[in-house]
């Protein structure tokens, strides 16, 4: 599980842990950790490499001067870049000098620049405000102009590392050297994306570091301890009915994608709901199908409602029944356009909302551009809005949860990094409603089945062949499966 704290925690984490070591020691820690990642990059001929570092005017720069004397000491030929002559960190300065590198201004930076091969952005870190001011933004610009890789110090100067907002120019690295732990930004786009590869140095942060991170992503392990498992009393009631109301006469592949999602995504049974049947008996003779309202459909332990279903009265009538039944609703799609959220906080079993930016923006009276540039804040939102686990879906898919708990009285946030863009084509929103409520029928509580359904589905999106659809990122959902949790 990758952890991530916002600034202000990972300030009072190192102040701690400073209190207790000879000074210096965490920048020594920071660069030789930064220092490694270079050579790496450099290999295999690191002696005589040019490389430049970009310093700004805080501890960012200083490691960046620390690890570029590191450099310079196993032979690469390394010049600073000080964009602020006067408040470079004189430590670093001096090590970097000892060590035979050079310092110049930022006025011959472009030139530099040109002809290294690997460039070092130590602008800002955590001590950042804003996009990159004019003297930082010409130099970060000139590395992307000649295809010359940067590696971040800590976070690609110009993002904000608490929400993964940009505001203005900033840096894009091909590989980001964190310290300590994640910080937030790095697991959100649009930061996310400027981030590159991202490797986290231990700068022994860990003991101080609270238990609570404020934003978390799943790994591969996080993911199979949450699988399913049938067990030897295990039967299609216990493993989980699955409802699904979705699709229209306008609409009805919706439904058998809903359909297909759910089946597997492990569903003991799936209940059909609505006037596509016959197209979802077609593709999946297993499922149960009837034609009336949902509440007349039998029992089932999770309800997904919305996908295809298409607007006007007839749909809203079908979300309110739904919602009506006291067990976990997923609603996706057209269903969001009828939910009023004093109705849903209203609900005594749990709801489940699955909206891409623009059903967001609907969601909460704001612009699509709004929701995609502020991320973080949208999901938050829209969970204490709602009273629901909200999963907002694209680039990088964020799930929150209402409160208590959490920064300012909002629940936990958790990131999934294991999609790809590939997943952005018709109707894999749909097999995502089904997989999740497929997970949340087998009883996971709705966090995880979100943030489960969400993992699994990223990965069937890469391990469906290119280019992918919605039925192939389906059938790629037992390879994925099985790959996460060996056949018993
Ligand atoms: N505090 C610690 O214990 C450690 C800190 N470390 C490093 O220290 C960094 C934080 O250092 P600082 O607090 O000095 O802050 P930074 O070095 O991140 O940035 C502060 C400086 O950047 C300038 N600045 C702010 N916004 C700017 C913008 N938009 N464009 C251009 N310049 C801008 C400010 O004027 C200020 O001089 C971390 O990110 C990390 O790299 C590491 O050495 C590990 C240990
Ligand atoms: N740029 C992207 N990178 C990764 N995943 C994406 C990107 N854009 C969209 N997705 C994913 O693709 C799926 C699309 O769902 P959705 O927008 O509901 O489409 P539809 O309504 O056609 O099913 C979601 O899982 C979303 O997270
Ligand atoms: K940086």
């Amino acid at each position: 599980m990758r952890t991530a704290y916002r600034v202000e925690t990972v300030r009072a984490a190192e102040r701690a842990l400073m209190a207790r070591l000879p000074a210096g020691t965490l920048m020594a820690r920071a660069a030789a950790g930064l220092a490694a990642a270079c050579a790496e990059l450099l290999r295999p001929r690191l002696y005589g490499a040019r490389v430049v570092l970009l310093v700004g005017s805080g501890d960012n720069g200083g490691d960046a001067l620390y690890a570029g004397a590191r450099l310079a000491r196993r032979g690469a030929a390394v010049t600073a870049v000080l964009l602020n002559e006067e408040r470079a960190h004189p430590g670093g300065l001096a090590a970097l000098r000892a060590a035979g590198g050079r310092a110049a201004g930022a006025a011959g930076a472009e030139r530099l620049i040109a002809r290294a091969r690997l460039v070092v952005d130590g602008i800002t870190g955590i001590g950042g405000r804003g996009g990159l001011r004019q003297d930082a933004a010409g130099p970060a610009a000139a590395a992307a102009e000649h295809g010359v890789p940067v590696v971040a110090v800590d976070l690609p100067s110009g993002v904000d590392a608490d929400t993964g907002e940009v505001h203005g120019a900033a840096v894009r690295a091909a590989l980001t050297v964190t310290f300590g732990a994640w910080k937030p930004g790095l697991l959100v786009d649009p930061a996310r994306a400027l981030a590159g590869e991202v490797r986290l140095v231990d700068i022994g942060l860990g003991p101080e570091l609270p238990p609570e991170p404020d934003l978390v992503a799943f790994d591969d392990a996080d993911a199979a301890a949450l699988l399913p498992r049938p067990e030897a009393e295990s039967d299609k009631y216990r493993r989980g009915v699955i409802g699904i109301a979705a699709g229209s006469a306008r609409y009805p592949g919706a439904a058998v994608l809903t359909v297909g999602g759910a089946l597997r995504g492990g569903a003991g049974a799936v209940r059909y709901a609505g006037p596509a049947g016959g197209g979802v008996i077609g593709r999946y003779p297993e499922t149960l199908v009837s034609e009336g309202r949902p509440s007349e459909a039998g029992r089932v332990q999770a309800w997904v409602v919305g996908p295809g279903l298409g607007g006007g009265p007839e749909a809203a009538a079908t979300v309110a029944d739904v919602l009506a039944a006291d067990v976990p609703v997923l609603v996706d799609a057209d269903g969001l356009h009828s939910i009023d959220p004093e109705r849903l906080r209203a609900r005594s079993a749990p709801t489940v909302l699955t909206p891409h930016a623009g059903e967001a923006a609907a969601l909460l009276g704001t612009s699509r551009d709004r929701v995609e540039s502020a991320r973080l804040a949208s999901v938050s939102e829209l969970a204490v809005r709602y009273g629901a686990v909200a999963l907002l879906k694209g680039s990088t898919t964020l799930i929150a949860e209402p409160g208590p708990g959490g920064p300012e009285g909002r629940g936990r946030v958790l990131a999934n990094t294991t999609g790809t863009p590939w997943l952005a084509t018709a109707g894999s929103g749909d097999v995502l409603s089904g997989l999740i409520g497929a997970l949340l029928a087998a009883g996971l509580a709705p966090l995880d089945a979100a943030a489960l359904g969400a993992h699994l589905h990223g990965l069937a999106g890469r391990a469906a062949p290119v280019p992918p659809m919605a039925s192939t990122v389906t059938e790629a959902l037992p390879g994925v499966w099985a790959a996460l949790s060996p056949r018993r």
